[in-house]
């Protein structure tokens, strides 16, 4: 008889790092809105409407992290964890001021001409870009903590993606104001450490056994899905948005 995953060895800690970086293929860098991105291919309105959804998603993020936390009782982790929240909401301690990711999407909003109103009062995000972004709110609510930081672990591919619009952007959309890029340019560095953590945490815990290394990659394509449900609804509403009186679809 077949013995199945769960009966098996654990793959080496090698091999199960190599397994989840093999999902690469199924992040949201491939699918056809984030194609269009790079390739300097959506309207003005296309990439406002982008902008105006993923905002869902980045206000998303530091509750996800504090769900995660709250159910955490090594004090070492929420020490590392932490520095995600603050991130994402900024800070202002001992005179040090960080205005923080949410800030700096709200900016990229204004670089491509949304107003900060727009961008905060979520008038522009579709019901179904909702539903995406609150499974993966939920998930972290309701699952372990240690699953939750194995859903984050998306952010491995996201060097990659940031560092294409930082390089893109400037030919494909010379309208949008430089400035606005600072949200990608801070990622590229805060990413890579999240993910060195994140990893580390799961290639230790995952690995005592071949089922529980089995179900870290289930996670993986869980929030790996979670992404792709989120450009499928953004790309799927702009058939029907205005964004400012101006139709999804016609070139600017
Ligand atoms: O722009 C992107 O394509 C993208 C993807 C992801 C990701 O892969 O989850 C994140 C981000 N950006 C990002 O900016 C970010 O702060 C972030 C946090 C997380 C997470 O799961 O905790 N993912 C991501």
């Amino acid at each position: 008889m077949r013995a199945c995953a769960g009966d098996a060895p654990p793959l080496s800690r090698e091999e199960f790092e190599a397994r989840l970086r093999g999902k690469s293929t199924s992040y949201h860098i491939h699918h056809p809105f984030h194609v269009m991105m790079a390739e300097g291919r959506l309207t003005r309105a296309q990439l406002q409407g982008w902008v105006a959804n993923r905002f869902y998603y980045q206000i998303a993020i530091p509750v996800k992290d504090a769900a995660i936390m709250s159910h955490c009782p090594d004090r070492e982790i929420r020490r590392e964890w932490i520095q995600r929240i603050l991130d994402h909401d900024g800070y202002e301690i001992g005179g040090v001021k960080d205005p923080g990711g949410i800030e700096a999407w709200i900016r990229l909003g204004e670089a491509v001409g949304l107003t900060r109103d727009d961008v905060t009062s979520l008038r522009f995000v579709v019901p179904a870009a909702r539903f995406a972004v609150d499974a993966y709110v939920n998930f972290a609510r309701q699952r372990p903590w240690q699953e939750a930081i194995a859903s984050s672990l998306t952010e491995l591919f996201a060097p990659h993606i940031h560092q294409q619009r930082i390089d893109t952007w400037p030919q494909q959309y010379p309208w949008v104001d430089a400035a606005g890029l600072q949200y990608f340019r801070n990622r590229l560095t805060q990413a890579r450490r999240d993910v060195a953590h994140g990893l580390r945490f799961t290639l230790d815990y995952f690995s005592r056994s071949r089922a529980l290394q089995e179900r870290a990659l289930e996670i993986l394509q869980f929030k790996l899905d979670v992404l792709w449900a989120l450009a499928d609804a953004i790309m799927l509403s702009q058939c029907e948005i205005e964004i400012r009186g101006e139709k999804a679809g016609a070139r600017a």
